[in-house]
């Protein structure tokens, strides 16, 4: 897909740079966007080395798969028979992702305690990765979200899309702010604001963020999700902490992509995101080293480099 086809990217000025926060949440996310897309079958015993290795790399929050139906996402059909092998430690959490009341039952059966629910800005995204049309899709989550509150879990909430679509070209703000604060008023604690495909560049990450808050929604409830496609990943970021961002999500070795959107490449790598905080004196309790390791022998298990250039310079 060539997005400039598609009015993509949508230029937007950049504003005045605010204080970058001291610390970040890194919400590692790995073992399920990471492999979610992966052709070959990725044996339960190496998804559980690769989340305890990540846990002892210092990444506090692993995002660990998905209780989604089993035919749509294969990959992660282990999901049940991961977490039971699962040692977990203690203050990591791993939250899954969760679409409907048949995921949030398994999800509860392998004694999950964060979910994340996955919603999208557009009404083909939505069709493609859910089955369902964009106002549909409120009513799948709502009974989730409501009893997931209620039996004291976390509930973060994924708006994907949020900059530009493969099949509708340039999403307008509006559109994802009204998505995300429905999310939120379901009772999701945290948004996770996806660039499914990559496309957005620092000007539309502020103006996007901006719409949040103008509509009332302060940074702290909100995350970003970047997709490296058009190598804007790591300056995404950047305008996201400008604004006050403390949470970001970001994948080993730069592992990702969604099955339901061909055009979607890796997520932006932790090494990329670790090396950028480092220089700018942000707090992320990483161990570089460590989680370069991780991702070098990942690589190896997945028989193909690391698109990292991070990982490319610290392990050659
Ligand atoms: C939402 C559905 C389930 C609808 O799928 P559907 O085919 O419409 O399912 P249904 O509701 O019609 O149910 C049909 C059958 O599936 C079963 N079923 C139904 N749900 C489940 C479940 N959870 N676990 C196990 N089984 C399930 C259900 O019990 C029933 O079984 P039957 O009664 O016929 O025997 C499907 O579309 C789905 O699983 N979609 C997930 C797609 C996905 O995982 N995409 C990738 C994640 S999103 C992403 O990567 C983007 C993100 C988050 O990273 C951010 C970004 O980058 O933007």
């Amino acid at each position: 897909m060539d997005a400039r086809e598609l009015g993509l990217p949508m230029q937007v000025a950049a504003p005045e740079p605010v204080e970058l926060p001291d610390a970040v949440t890194i919400w590692e996310v790995g073992p399920r966007d990471g492999l979610q897309n992966e052709k070959q079958a990725v044996p339960v015993e190496v998804k559980l080395e690769f989340l305890d290795r990540l846990a002892d790399a210092g990444l506090s929050v692993l995002e660990a798969t998905s209780f989604v139906r089993p035919e749509w996402v294969p990959q992660l059909a282990d999901a049940a028979e991961l977490l039971a092998g699962l040692q977990r430690v203690p203050g990591v959490r791993y939250p899954v992702l969760v679409p409907n009341a048949r995921g949030l039952d398994r999800a509860r059966e392998s004694q999950v305690r964060d979910i994340a629910i996955f919603a999208s800005a557009t009404e083909t995204f939505t069709r493609r990765n859910l089955n369902r049309g964009l106002d549909e899709q409120f009513g799948m989550f709502e009974p989730v979200v409501q009893r997931a509150v209620g039996e004291g879990l976390s509930v973060r909430g994924y708006v994907s899309m949020c900059f530009g679509d493969p099949w509708e070209g340039a999403v307008p703000v509006e559109q994802v702010v009204s998505v995300g604060k429905r999310l939120l008023e379901m009772g999701c604690d945290q948004l996770s604001l996806g660039d499914t495909i990559g496309v957005a560049t620092p000007g539309h990450v502020s103006a996007l963020l901006r719409g949040f808050v103008a509509a009332g929604i302060g940074v702290d409830r909100l995350a970003v999700h970047f997709h490296d496609t058009y190598g804007q990943a790591l300056s995404n970021t950047y305008a996201a902490l400008q604004l006050g961002v403390s949470t970001v999500d970001s994948s080993a070795g730069g592992l990702g992509g969604c099955p339901y959107a061909k055009s979607a490449t890796g997520n932006l790598a932790t090494e990329d995101l670790v090396w950028m905080l480092d220089g700018l004196g942000i707090k992320h309790g990483v161990d570089l080293g460590k989680l370069v390791a991780t991702s070098a022998w990942m690589a190896e298990q997945l028989g193909r480099p690391s698109p990292s250039r991070v990982v490319k310079a610290l392990s050659s």
